[in-house]
């Protein structure tokens, strides 16, 4: 038995929480080490019979909490495990707990937080007190993630977390996840017999000085989608750039050198996306509402994208105008159409509301993004990396959603599968190059290959879907 008053393992452990099953998770953290047990019995319940932890090492003391607890010292070295709530709560932790939240929270050891970091909720912390939740290094889930565990501001309660899955849910209360058989029950193959026509003219309005990029990108990735013919909108200044860095593209040059400007006429496209490197101009804003106008009058497919949706948000009027369009914000850029939001959860909440209101399609981008629709339903997005948080590879996305809406696929189909390949390409882009080193000209440079990938699994296990109405 250690006699000193130092442990190499802490555990912090609620006798309600503990089941059974928690020892395949706890016994190999504590074997050959010198452990103490802090054991709160809540709602006094009989002390929990720990003999069989006990018997396999003798180095372990368990002492009941029942009032004073006399907090031990955690040195950079002590292991500290958390198997007080999971994600049982309803209320922040308070009291003797809080008190324990903070002093794990204000050492270096090292902690590991069993089913949750306890006082995280598992899916709205805007009640939380937020200096009361344990800050994990890992937490081992013993159930499938919640929304809770797909959100930024949350990462630093989790730490680096993995599903031990000893208590599965019901498929019901699962968070939904776009699947790969989803994706591939939408994917339509190309027609024997077929010509540019066959697969839509779309038209792509984006660019300004200096943002030329961002249009070649969004450009490109819209090439390399299966789209028929592409037409780019853009200021004079960037001609020879798109002729040169897409020449399958035909360019229709605005009047003005350096913005979009002019007012379009969409007859003849089967889909409009607006906004990658758009700028903020108030010729590109006037030009804009009369795009979303026409659009709405002639009923054209439109996706809107960064600058489209910065400028869009000055006009809530024009809201009532863009029913039916697919919007693609990352989280500033939904915010400046919803307001501002203190966390993903009340973001995500009022987005889906947004949807609802509007009758529009979201994609909410961010590390997991979430196709959201207008009947309130949303999934995440299962693909996608850590490579891809670098600019340009939301205008990637954007290309990739107007060659689908020409192709004629659904909103609906549009956002879970342009969404998914992006991902997978960025997975593909990462695999060869490393996620550090690639580029969003990378995912495009994958997006061949992503397609051909799921287009042959799509064959392989459903017949890629030979017998559903083939595009257009
Ligand atoms: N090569 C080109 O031509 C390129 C041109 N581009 C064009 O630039 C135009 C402006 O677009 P924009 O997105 O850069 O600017 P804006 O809307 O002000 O928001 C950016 C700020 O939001 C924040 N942020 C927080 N969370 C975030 C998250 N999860 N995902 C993303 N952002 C997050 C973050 O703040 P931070 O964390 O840095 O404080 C960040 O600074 C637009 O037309 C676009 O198409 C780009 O595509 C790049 C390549
Ligand atoms: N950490 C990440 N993991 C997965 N996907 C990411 C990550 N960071 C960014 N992305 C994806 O990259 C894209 C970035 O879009 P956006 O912020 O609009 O970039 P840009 O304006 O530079 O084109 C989104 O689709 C987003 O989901």
């Amino acid at each position: 038995m250690n006699t000193s008053s130092t442990y190499n393992v802490v555990i912090f452990l609620n006798s309600t929480f503990y089941t059974n099953s928690l020892d395949q998770i706890i016994e190999p953290l504590i074997s050959n080490q010198s452990a103490i047990v802090y054991l709160f019995n809540i709602h006094n319940q009989e002390k929990l019979d720990l003999t069989h932890w006990e018997k396999k090492n003798n180095n372990i003391k368990v002492e009941e909490i029942t009032s004073q607890f006399v907090p031990p010292t955690l040195t950079e070295e002590t292991l500290v495990i958390d198997a007080l709530f999971g994600f049982e709560l309803q209320h922040p932790l308070s009291g003797g707990f809080a008190a324990v939240a903070r002093l794990i929270n204000s050492s270096k050891s090292t902690v590991v937080s069993i089913g949750a970091p306890s006082g995280l909720f598992p899916e709205d912390n805007t009640t939380n007190n937020l200096n009361h939740i344990i800050k994990a290094n890992y937490t081992i889930l013993t159930e499938e993630p919640p929304l809770a565990c797909y959100f930024d501001e949350n990462q630093p309660f989790l730490g680096q977390w993995n599903i031990l899955p000893i208590n599965p849910k019901k498929e019901e209360d699962l968070v939904p996840f776009t699947s790969e058989e989803e994706v591939i029950d939408i994917i339509k193959p190309r027609r024997r017999f077929s010509h540019k026509g066959t697969y839509g003219h779309g038209l792509l309005v984006a660019g300004s000085l200096g943002m030329a990029g961002a249009c070649s990108m969004a450009a490109s990735a819209s090439l390399k989608s299966g789209i028929g013919l592409l037409t780019i909108h853009t200021p004079l200044c960037n001609r020879a750039i798109h002729q040169v860095s897409t020449p399958e593209a035909m360019v229709d040059c605005d009047t003005n050198e350096i913005c979009f400007s002019q007012l379009l006429d969409t007859t003849g496209y089967k889909a409009v996306a607006v906004g990658p490197g758009l700028g903020l101009a108030e010729e590109s804003a006037t030009a804009l509402q009369h795009l979303i106008l026409q659009c709405d009058e002639l009923g054209t497919p439109l996706i809107i994208d960064a600058d489209g949706l910065n400028i869009l948000a000055n006009y809530p009027h024009l809201y009532r105008n863009i029913k039916g369009a697919i919007l693609t914000p990352h989280p500033v850029e939904i915010e400046r159409l919803i307001g501002k939001c203190n966390n993903s959860y009340i973001r995500l909440n009022r987005a889906i509301e947004f949807a609802k209101k509007f009758e529009v399609f979201i994609i909410l981008k961010d590390a997991y993004s979430f196709v959201i629709c207008p009947d309130g339903s949303y999934q995440l997005n299962p693909t996608g990396n850590e490579g891809m948080a670098t600019g340009g590879s939301g205008d990637v996305l954007t290309g990739i959603l107007l060659a689908l809406r020409a192709q004629g696929y659904s909103q609906e189909e549009c956002i879970k599968l342009g969404t998914y390949i992006h991902g997978k390409a960025g997975d593909l882009a990462a695999l060869e190059v490393g996620k550090i080193g690639m580029t969003a000209q990378d995912i495009i440079k994958y997006l061949p290959k992503a397609w051909k990938e799921l287009s042959e699994t799509a064959l392989k296990y459903n017949g890629f879907n030979l017998f559903s109405n083939s595009t257009n």
